[in-house]
């Protein structure tokens, strides 16, 4: 009997229940032909758990995901929220508190362009044809976790940006690492010409570079990195960096594969990890299938290779390659000819199932006839 695998499933807010089904529908797929035992436990988070509990995070969502091998989740976010700047609780804050109750402090997020949507990006071909960029975003410190104030007039308010050494150090290690298996750089973005913060991360990543002597590492402002990100993307290899500025740098990455809807990540701590697209909950689309779930299924392939089921990881990743190959894909890569987000998951999961098995089928796998209930 194989081992059985707890995945906890938060759908969230907005587009995150859509792209999440697809990435479920493919994870189902991917256990009955490698022949895992996966066990999907739903829970409510985000605005959704707002409207139903009056918290963003109920105590019970929180205890599945400690209880689980790892965490899918979609997205949240709530116009009702956005447009309420005076709003008290807010569906962000239970992803945050989720991120910091689970010590998910590393937010790896993977930015690489597909050849046949070079077109599709702004950007020029030849600028942005072979990027291939590791955003080791910290995410459980900085500006999002210190302290916060609005004075009672609602005429001031701050928020603390704050770092220690260890959580640094503890993310520069796993950066440096997977630079020894890349391209063998590390580009520490920060803003160090400013903040004292910055001068911290600069100080100890040039320490922690000593013990990675066969790795390179750079420094670039993050106001320049902005600029270098769609003037030069090549010349990155793995990026460290801090969390407000991880999280609007890799929004501007997505630029350069051609949607933010291709983008997947991982967020991983000592004990648990979380996988999630990095796009938002997407509220325009929300319920009109059209939104792409690549960015939901790929975060699923990132899930596999934490459970070490590499082979299922590289046979999904192949999957979703051969759909993008084949001009399979929704709406935002292609404006003439789309598909929706359940065919697009359709798709990717016939191809999963029918090539693994001798009677594949290729014009059935190519029309996105689904076999999958
Ligand atoms: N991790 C998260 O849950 C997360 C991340 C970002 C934003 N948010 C929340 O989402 C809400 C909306 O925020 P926003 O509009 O700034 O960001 P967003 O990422 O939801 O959408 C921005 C734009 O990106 C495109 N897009 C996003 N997802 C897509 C997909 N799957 N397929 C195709 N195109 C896609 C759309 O053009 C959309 O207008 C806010 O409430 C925000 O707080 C949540
Ligand atoms: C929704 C928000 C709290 C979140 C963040 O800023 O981390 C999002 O933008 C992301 O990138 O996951
Ligand atoms: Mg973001």
């Amino acid at each position: 009997m194989s081992k059985n695998y707890k995945i906890a499933v938060l759908p969230g807010d907005g587009i995150g229940p859509e792209v999440t089904n697809e990435s479920v529908k493919i994870l189902k797929v991917i256990a009955s032909v490698f022949n895992y035992n996966f066990q999907f436990d739903y829970g409510v988070m985000g605005a959704e758990a707002i409207f139903q509990t009056g918290n963003p995070l109920p105590e019970e969502t929180l205890e599945l995901c400690k209880n689980s091998d790892a965490v899918l989740f979609g997205a949240i976010g709530d116009p009702a929220f956005d447009n309420n700047p005076d709003a008290k609780v807010r569906p962000e804050q239970g992803l945050l508190k989720l991120r910091k109750e689970l010590g998910l402090f590393a937010n790896i997020r993977p930015i690489k362009t597909y050849d046949s949507l070079i077109k599709k990006s702004p950007l020029k071909k030849e600028i942005i044809e072979g990027t291939d960029i590791q955003i080791y975003r910290e995410l459980i410190s900085g500006i999002y976790f210190g302290e916060k104030f609005t004075d009672e007039n609602g005429e001031y308010a701050y928020d603390v940006c704050k770092y220690s050494r260890e959580d640094i150090v503890r993310i520069a290690h796993l950066a440096f690492q997977d630079a020894q298996k890349r391209k063998k750089k590390v580009t520490l973005v920060d803003k160090a010409n400013v903040l004292d913060t910055s001068r911290l991360w600069r100080k100890i990543c040039q320490e922690i570079a000593q013990e990675y002597p066969d790795v390179t590492l750079d420094f670039m402002f993050v106001d320049n990195a902005a600029m270098q990100m769609i003037l030069n993307p090549k010349h990155f290899d793995v990026i460290l960096t801090e969390n407000m500025f991880g999280d609007i740098i890799s929004d501007e990455a997505s630029v350069i594969g051609g949607s933010i809807g291709l983008l997947p990540s991982a967020s991983i701590g000592e004990d648990n990890a979380l996988f999630e697209p990095i796009h938002g909950s997407y509220p325009q689309a929300k319920g009109k299938g059209i939104a792409n779930p690549v960015a939901s299924i790929l975060s699923a392939a990132m899930l596999l290779d934490y459970l070490g089921l590499g082979p299922a990881a590289e046979k999904l990743r192949e999957s979703v390659e051969h759909a993008i190959e084949s001009r399979y894909v929704t709406v935002d890569l292609n404006a003439d000819q789309n598909y929706s987000t359940a065919e697009v998951g359709n798709f990717i999961s016939d191809y999963i199932q029918f090539s693994e098995k001798t009677y594949y089928n290729y014009e059935n796998v190519k029309l996105g006839k689904s076999t999958i209930v």
